[in-house]
């Protein structure tokens, strides 16, 4: 389907099979971005991420929720899952890219979660420009002061780990943070072989750094609130993947990073949970760089292609007519994966502007759910049943849950 929204063309791919041909066959030539109003203000005039080097980041973050979860249990707590996920995933990314968890000056998943919001916000200036200099959505103003408590937060990070470099010997490599191997990669050309190669200077460490924080926090705590969601309102499978857990794990105080790839369930249940709710349901836009003729229709340079990913895990001629039930038995038999053969689950994307975190982001999910549902059962307040628990998307750039979700904990010993 083509549409037009003021003065920029849009093409909505609504199946695998187109997603094929946009994002597989004709990849090279969607492989850009639309340049927006937020990417301008945000996104450091759009210089991206390469990399990433991680240690056990997570250890002690993991430890303090299950202890946390703990007490909850004893004193029969009603747990707010969703901001306890979200405190887990922003600790874990804190340690991983900056080497400690930091203080009350750094709220990033609240400036992220703001950013995400306003960067789904339809903005009138993308489509129509001359209306942008008026700002009358007030949009703009919005973007602008996110991106200074961004960068003035970043600039922190990156001042204080350059003043205990330059006052106590720099840390050798294997005990850099991320924020050190930037540092130590500063003036460097990014590639030697290619003469369009730049160097890493100070914004490009900061748009970097915004890449990481922006694409590792919200995306893994929506995911991880769906997969707990799903798991409470279907207790046959919960208990299947807890079985799962005791026999795999057994008595170990943590799942651990090298159990996971035996965690056959936990992957069908995380499969599951990606196609019935997606945590970018139209991915990101992808832009054409050429003309280009597809199945005999003329796409215009600059046409604009949002992939309807959501629509894809409802299409009965895919999934056949049970495509509503939750069901990750359905991966037996179906040999389906997320890394980019296929195009039925592109939770992450797929092609030269597919995530660069996937990896990353499927660890940090499997060790918290995990975790959570080795150590605990959940219960829904006020003698709520699972099958009563509600399921409603927020739609935007992101789909979060509608409302938080809340469980009691109780340990199972
Ligand atoms: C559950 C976790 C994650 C999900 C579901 C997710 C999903 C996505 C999706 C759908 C895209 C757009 C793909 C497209 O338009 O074709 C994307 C792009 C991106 N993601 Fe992730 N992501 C996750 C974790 C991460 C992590 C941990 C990082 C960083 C460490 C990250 C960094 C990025 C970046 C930088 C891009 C833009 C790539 C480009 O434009 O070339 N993501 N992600």
């Amino acid at each position: 389907m083509s549409i037009r929204l003021g003065s920029v063309q849009f093409v909505i791919v609504s199946s695998p099979d187109a997603a094929k041909l946009f994002l597989g066959t004709h990849d090279t030539v969607f492989a850009s971005r639309p340049e927006i109003q937020a990417t301008k203000y945000l996104a450091y005039d759009n210089k991206a991420m390469t990399f990433a080097e991680y240690g056990p980041y997570w250890r002690s973050e993991i430890g303090l929720m299950v202890e946390e979860m703990k007490a909850a249990s004893k004193a029969r707590k009603v747990v707010n899952l969703s901001e306890t996920v979200s405190s887990v995933i922003e600790g874990m990314v804190c340690r991983m890219l900056f080497g400690k968890k930091y203080d009350d000056r750094f709220v990033f998943k609240t400036v992220i979660d703001k950013s995400v919001e306003a960067t789904g916000t339809f903005n009138l200036a993308d489509y129509v420009p001359m209306l942008a200099p008026f700002d009358l959505q007030g949009i703009t103003k919005c973007l602008k002061s996110l991106s200074k408590e961004l960068d003035e937060m970043f600039e922190i990070l990156i001042d204080e780990h350059e003043k205990r470099n330059q006052t106590s010997e720099s840390p050798k490599r294997d005990q850099m943070d991320f924020i050190d191997i930037l540092l130590s990669l500063k003036h460097e050309y990014s590639n030697t072989h290619d003469e369009q190669s730049y160097t890493i200077d100070r914004s490009n460490m900061k748009a970097i750094l915004l890449d990481m924080v922006a694409g590792a926090i919200g995306t893994a705590k929506i995911s991880i609130e769906w997969i707990l969601s799903v798991l409470i309102k279907h207790p046959r499978v919960m208990k299947e993947l807890q079985k799962e857990l005791t026999t795999m794990v057994g008595d170990k105080p943590m799942v651990e990073e090298n159990d996971l790839t035996k965690l056959k369930y936990l992957h069908m249940v995380v499969k599951e949970t990606f196609r019935l709710y997606p945590v970018a349901p139209l991915l990101i836009p992808h832009q054409s760089m050429e003309d280009i003729v597809i199945e005999g229709f003329d796409i215009p340079k600059k046409t604009r292609v949002l992939v309807n990913y959501w629509a894809f895990g409802r299409d009965p001629k895919v999934w056949s007519d049970n495509w509503e039930e939750f069901l990750p038995e359905r991966f037996l038999e179906k040999e389906i994966d997320f890394r980019g053969h296929d195009f039925k689950l592109i939770q992450f994307g797929i092609g030269r502007r597919g995530c660069p975190g996937m990896n990353l982001g499927l660890l940090n999910i499997g060790l918290v759910v995990s975790n959570m549902i080795r150590w605990f059962n959940w219960e829904l307040p006020n003698g709520m049943s699972p099958s009563d628990l509600d399921m409603k998307e927020k739609f935007g750039l992101s789909t979060p849950r509608a409302k938080p979700l809340l469980a009691i904990p109780t340990y199972r010993a």
